[in-house]
């Protein structure tokens, strides 16, 4: 529940219209338990012979010789009050005290029996001044008056508990709103390997689902937690009115359905969050299948990937239908006590009419003897509470579905990147001197080392490639350079600065990547291209495309040139033209630290040649590094690195290696180091 509680934070913003949908709320529940007060009347006008005024004026009357009997009573020359003024002349005895005692006690009841007929007088006044009195004397337009003025009371509940609706929407909705921009925003900053734990569609199922949970736990909150209570109160306060101790009896079962509901909505968090897994389990096939579509077609693993989805989702419609049995049975059970309640208040009503009585027990339950119609509109009263209750039963387990899913959003939302931004750090210009990789060991997973005491240092403007069977980390070591993981040991220095202090943003700022898995955007190529440098102009943008030999195309075959959108031209971008659309992007940039990795793999022999021409020239006063299997690329590198599990193997040109390096000759004899594709 505290991380739920956490997300009406978010809500305290917008608490106007709270405050408002409450006052909605609170007007609407009066008019409710109104509506209900219309039966006693009517049920006078139509049973009883007479008119409201007649009833009024006689009830008035009785009530003021009842008045009258009671005073006389207390103030007779036998009565309680003269006895006493008799026995207080008497000497202190313990006769005395008694005979004072039991006297102060009859004179306290009769004084309690004129304030309660008093208070009854008052009300029977009041409302014949105020209402009675308004109302035509026949008996059939006194009903129709009644039932225009509970139609209008309806009228009036409806546009209250519209505009109470309306406010919990956008309430809700504007907190989800705040909350998933706030989600993204702490989940973009996090580091390469909390994604890696995360998983994309995870984070997915945060995103949509659990949020939706939490919207919903949200609505019901400002919604019906509100509204509910508030009606079943208005209708609690009107039964009070009429009689209070048969009221309280009803209220005896409400501890119970309590108990009862906590233990429902225990087991309702615990399975909604077997849910939500269930959830983000189906998230992770569809993306695995989607994306990777063409190996299970290519495979033939159409039937296998419907078993293993037909496994997935059937766990999940198990586990929907634990939820919807707790949820269901939350409904009847409160029904069951709320209706049991009722009755045991009905039952001890319906003696107290029958018998012409007003105690049980020994104890006074109502002020006068009951009247068949008082009775009914108590019943009328306790079990218009039902209503509400019933549906405050649901809003429990929804709670609890919505705190499981904020559980699980702010799980996330609350880890820190141990990459910080480094925000106050001094700032990279362009590297002036070297890059210096000084005894950088790293692993992904503890104990399993991928890089250890890698030492290179790279002078400015030096182009450098490195070579290594798969698996060696070639792509591990340079992912360390933009901070994407820091190093377990060791430092990476740029002009004698560790990266760790730097500025994170001006660092990643200074570097380029284009690497083999291209990603295009859903969007213009002209904007793909300008993803690397949000400041370049249309000259800058094109002439980065003429630097990739992507211009030409763009051009002649995109339907809309540099305003086709990537999605809409897919199948004419093959994976050579999306690298080289990505190598423009790089370009753009105008880094000063440029990553290849394998970024030729995919294109043709003649574009090859086309685009390292391109490179050459672009290289010119940046500092490269080349991840790559080609002798042609070989060819442009100032150096070569050899790594092998992790450690470097040795450090020259091809002519030097190729002496004196043997890993370097297993490479170029395997043919792992290629001329071409
Ligand atoms: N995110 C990750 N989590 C755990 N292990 C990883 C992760 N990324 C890579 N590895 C492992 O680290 C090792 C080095 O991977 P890396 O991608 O750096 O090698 P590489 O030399 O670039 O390979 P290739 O030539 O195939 O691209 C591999 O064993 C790989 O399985």
């Amino acid at each position: 529940m505290k991380n739920f509680l956490r997300c009406l934070k978010y809500s305290w913003v917008y608490r106007t219209r709270l405050i408002l949908s409450i006052v909605c709320a609170f007007i609407a529940a009066g008019f409710w338990g109104l509506n209900f007060t219309a039966i006693y009347p009517a049920l006078q006008v139509m049973g009883k012979g007479q008119n409201l005024q007649q009833w009024v004026d006689k009830t008035i009357d009785e009530t003021e010789v009842n008045i009258a009997k009671l005073k006389e009573q207390l103030d007779s020359p036998g009565g309680p009050r003269a006895q006493m003024a008799l026995v207080q002349t008497l000497e202190p005895s313990s006769f005395r005290e008694r005979r004072e005692h039991e006297l102060s006690g009859a004179i306290a009841k009769l004084e309690s029996k004129i304030t309660a007929e008093s208070t009854w007088l008052f009300r029977c006044q009041q409302l014949r001044t105020y209402f009675i009195r308004f109302l035509p004397q026949d008996r059939f337009q006194t009903l129709a008056v009644l039932l225009g003025m509970v139609l209008a009371s309806i009228i009036l509940k409806g546009i209250f508990e519209f505009g109470q609706e309306w406010l919990v929407g956008s309430i809700t909705n504007r907190t989800l709103y705040d909350m998933r921009n706030r989600f993204y925003r702490k989940v973009l900053h996090h580091d390469m390997r909390q994604y890696n734990q995360a998983g994309s569609s995870e984070l997915m199922a945060r995103f949509t689902n659990d949020m939706e949970n939490v919207g919903n736990g949200l609505k019901v909150l400002y919604g019906r937690v509100v509204a509910e209570p508030l009606r079943a109160f208005a209708c609690v306060f009107i039964a009070c009115l009429i009689s209070w101790q048969l009221t309280l009896l009803f209220m005896v079962l409400v501890p119970l359905a309590l108990v009862t509901l906590t233990k429902v909505s225990r087991m309702m968090k615990r399975a909604t969050r077997r849910l939500l897994e269930g959830m983000s389990q189906i998230y992770k096939i569809l993306q695995e299948t989607f994306t990777g579509i063409r190996v299970v077609k290519a495979f033939t693993m159409e039937s296998y990937e419907r078993r293993r989805f037909n496994r997935v989702t059937k766990e999940y419609y198990n586990q929907a239908m634990k939820v919807i049995t707790i949820d269901s049975l939350a409904g009847p059970i409160v029904e069951i006590l709320g209706i049991a309640a009722v009755m045991t208040a009905l039952l001890a009503g319906a003696y107290l009419v029958l018998e012409g009585k007003t105690h049980l027990f020994g104890m006074r339950m109502t002020q006068h003897q009951m009247e068949v119609e008082t009775l009914l509109q108590l019943y009328v009263l306790l079990a218009a509470i039902a209503d509400p209750v019933r549906k405050l039963s649901s809003v429990y387990t929804k709670l609890q579905s919505a705190a499981a899913a904020s559980d699980r959003v702010f799980a996330y939302m609350d880890r820190e990147p141990q990459v910080k931004a480094n925000a106050t750090g001094p700032m990279l210009e362009r590297v002036k001197d070297r890059i210096e990789f000084r005894d950088i060991c790293f692993s992904y997973e503890a104990g399993r080392d991928i890089l250890t005491n890698i030492q290179l240092t790279v002078k400015s403007g030096e182009t450098v490639a490195l070579v290594g069977k798969n698996g060696c980390g070639k792509t591990t070591l340079l992912g360390l350079l933009p901070r994407f993981y820091d190093p377990d040991h060791g430092a990476i220095l740029i002009d004698g600065v560790p990266v760790r202090d730097l500025n994170l943003r001006s660092l990643r700022r200074q570097i380029a990547i284009v690497s083999q898995e291209t990603v295009l955007f859903d969007d213009t190529i002209y904007n793909n291209i300008a993803y690397g440098n949000r400041k370049a102009g249309r000259e800058e943008v094109e002439a980065a495309a003429r630097a990739a030999h992507v211009h030409d195309f763009i051009l002649e075959k995109l339907p809309h040139g540099y305003d086709t959108v990537a999605g809409e031209a897919a199948h004419s971008l093959s994976g050579g033209t999306r690298q080289k659309i990505a190598l423009a992007r790089a370009i753009v940039r105008d880094p000063s630290i440029l990553i290849l990795d394998e970024f030729t793999s995919q294109y043709d022999a003649e574009s090859e040649a086309d685009v390292n021409e391109a490179i050459k020239e672009f290289m010119k006063g940046r500092t490269t590094f080349i991840i790559t299997h080609r002798l042609h690329t070989l060819q442009m590198v100032d150096r070569i690195v050899v790594l092998d599990g992790g450690r470097v193997q040795g450090i020259g040109t091809h002519e030097q290696l190729i002496h004196t390096c043997p890993m370097y000759q297993r490479l170029f004899e395997a043919a792992i180091l290629r001329k071409s594709a």
